[in-house]
């Protein structure tokens, strides 16, 4: 696709159908061990739309309080995050062309009336991983911009089975989810969307 930042791989289809299955399985599976919960901004204390779990050894939270950070914890359970499966190591392996694994995978479940606000993933300290993005179930819009919030912005669709790996110049690029379209994926049986992100956190 042409204009996309430097560094953004877009890997439309990446996904086969039961890779998809499977990876929505997993998810699953982590789901009853680590609740979606619902994150709430900074200061202000209102709610995301988005729910969230996170799995690996760190995962991305935010609260009223302390703000955006990682943590070993589930912040409902206070027990550990489950472990990323196989499945998202080797991709990882495969996409990110970065020697260390992923620390975090972030899974955000979109209702079909939530979204996200641009933004850039930089509670990390390492910026040179990528984060690679693997959506699930309804397409949705995506946005990316550039390194400034008020740069021109491009938009595409994200289908089921669709990986996006934001490396290179484009790791800390704004971007964003304006919309879910509903039914158009027969992946999850009511609907939404399932986006996991993987990232490294530290630097070693
Ligand atoms: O849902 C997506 O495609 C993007 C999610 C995202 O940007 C994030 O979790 O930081
Ligand atoms: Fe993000």
């Amino acid at each position: 696709m042409a204009d996309l930042p430097e560094g953004l791989k877009y890997l439309p289809g990446y996904l086969d159908r039961p890779a998809q299955e499977g990876l929505v399985d997993l998810v699953r599976h982590a789901v009853a061990d680590a609740p979606l919960y619902v994150p709430v901004m900074p200061g202000t204390g209102k709610p995301m739309s988005v729910q969230m779990t996170n799995l690996g050894p760190l995962g991305w939270v935010t609260d009223k309080e302390r703000g955006y950070r990682y943590q070993a914890t589930h912040p409902v359970t206070g027990k550990p995050w489950p472990a990323i499966p196989e499945a998202l190591l080797s991709l990882w392996d495969t996409v990110s062309n970065y020697p260390e694994p992923p620390q975090a995978c972030l899974v955000n479940f979109y209702a079909d009336d939530a979204r996200m606000g641009l933004h850039q993933d930089k509670d990390e300290k390492n910026f040179a991983a990528p984060v690679v993005s693997i959506s699930l179930g309804n397409t949705c819009l995506f946005r990316v911009g550039g390194l400034n919030r008020k740069d021109p912005t491009r938009s595409f669709r994200l289908a089921s089975g669709d990986v996006v790996v934001l490396g290179g110049a484009s790791r800390l690029c704004f971007h964003g989810v304006d919309r879910i379209y509903p039914d158009t994926s027969t992946l999850l049986k009511n609907g939404g969307r399932i986006n996991l992100t993987l990232r490294r956190v530290t630097l070693l």
